[in-house]
């Protein structure tokens, strides 16, 4: 069971060159981001505008090579386990929207109680 309570979610807007290097959205073990959502905003896009995400197996070395990479295509939405999957958005050419969001868990306990509100 993954215990997810609430949610966090950014607009994206990549300018031409952006990009964000591979990384995880969560330490493993924080349990802060538990579930990540990718949902893609532009009215249309095709492979050679650049900007896919590409994602890595769980455990993948620096060297591997991706094992897929998504085209952001209009109305897609990706769904990745955050302390697991390291994912990197390539380098766009034209602007790229889209939302980015996290599950996470209730981290109430030890005298702390969440959310602190
Ligand atoms: O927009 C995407 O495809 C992924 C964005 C991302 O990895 C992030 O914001 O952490
Ligand atoms: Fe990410």
């Amino acid at each position: 069971m993954l215990g997810l309570f609430e949610m966090e979610v950014c607009f994206a807007v990549y300018p031409p060159g952006g990009f964000y290097g591979r990384h995880l959205d969560s330490f493993a073990g924080a349990r802060n981001r538990v579930v990540s959502l990718a949902a893609y905003l532009n009215e249309d896009w095709d492979e050679a505008r650049g900007g896919a995400l590409a994602v890595w197996n769980e455990g993948a070395g620096d060297l591997d090579p991706p094992a897929a990479r998504i085209i952001p295509k209009p109305g897609g939405v990706v769904l990745m386990l955050s302390e697991a999957i390291t994912h990197e958005v390539e380098v766009t050419q034209e602007t790229r929207y889209g939302l980015a969001g996290w599950w996470r868990v209730n981290q109430s306990g030890d005298g702390r109680i969440d959310p602190l509100s």
